[in-house]
């Protein structure tokens, strides 16, 4: 099969994530390969690929450092037997600073890490079902954004509640992205109320493909996430969805189609510097003094 460098496939690994790694990395590797076998060249899977843990008392102790993890080891392995791109959403990893960091990894065909990208958003949320969120009091923070280089363009990197940050997604398609990744373990609720709207919105305004692997269902720490992996062109299609159970959804990507709707509607061009000007305070009751 020889393939246009415009074109390939897309795959994506949708997972249900538990508290323990090493099941984790084999349920990824399995659908990973399922997903080379139907033809992915790319593939992603969800953001917390290794450890799905609420308790983040447990944390310290499941993870190791970016250099001695034993998953990153296999996963560089499993990129170069299958022969793909391959990228985990997320790992949690002990960072440098010796504080977790929720961290996208990208490996080459030939196995190597040739980007790294630190969750720069953190989710800090009460929801209104009672779910609470201090991301910020257990993971640091990263600080840069990241544009990967795929043969077939520009991929930028980030991780779930990124999505919410539009800023981040239009400097990565200004910066030359033509594919955004956005791995995620999105609640249940906001799934639901946002998941499909934000996504699409990012992939029309920015006019790039957006690859989104998620977590999905019943999770062992008692979490519930709400799955929908998605692939999403330019113009706001969607190419490919999951459902709530893991699996693997592929999809064909076409470089000729985003320069088609690049040119017919050049938002990113067009884009313009602007001042914001303020109004005065409206007057109250009328009784100005
Ligand atoms: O920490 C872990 O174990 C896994 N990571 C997550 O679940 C992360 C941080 S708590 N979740 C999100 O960012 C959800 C965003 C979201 O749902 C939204 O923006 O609505």
């Amino acid at each position: 099969m020889s393939v246009a460098p415009e074109k390939f496939r897309v795959g994506l690994v949708q997972m249900c994530s538990g508290r323990t790694v090493a099941p984790n990395v084999d349920a990824a590797c399995a659908l990973i390969r399922q997903a080379a076998g139907e033809g992915a060249q790319y593939i992603q899977t969800p953001e917390m690929t290794n450890i799905l843990e609420i308790d983040r008392t447990r944390l310290p102790d499941a993870l190791r450092p970016e250099a001695d993890d034993p998953a990153i080891h296999h996963f560089g392995e499993l990129a170069r037997e299958l022969g793909v791109w391959l990228h985990i959403g997320s790992l949690a990893l002990l960072g440098e600073a010796g504080k977790p960091v929720n961290r996208s990894i990208l490996f080459s065909p030939a196995g190597e890490i040739v980007a790294r990208y630190d969750k720069i958003h953190m989710f800090d949320v009460d929801l209104a079902n009672g779910e609470s969120y201090r991301e910020s009091a257990s993971y640091e923070p990263g600080k840069t954004a990241v544009l990967a280089q795929l043969p077939w363009g520009g991929l930028g990197m980030t991780i779930c509640y990124d999505l919410r940050f539009p800023h981040l997604h239009r400097t990565l398609a200004h910066g030359g992205a033509q594919f955004l990744a956005v791995p995620a373990a999105f609640t249940r609720p906001t799934g639901a109320a946002h998941w499909h709207t934000l996504l699409r919105a990012r992939a029309i305004e920015c006019q790039c493909y957006v690859f989104a692997a998620a977590q999905g269902g019943k999770h062992e720490d008692g979490r519930e996430t709400f799955g929908h992996s998605l692939i999403i062109s330019p113009w706001g299609e969607i190419l490919g969805e999951g459902d709530v159970e893991p699996g693997v959804i592929v999809a064909d990507i076409d470089l000729l189609r985003l320069e088609q709707i690049r040119q017919q509607v050049p938002s990113l061009r067009n884009d313009r510097p602007f001042d914001l000007v303020k109004s005065p305070p409206p007057r109250q009751g009328g009784a100005a003094t």
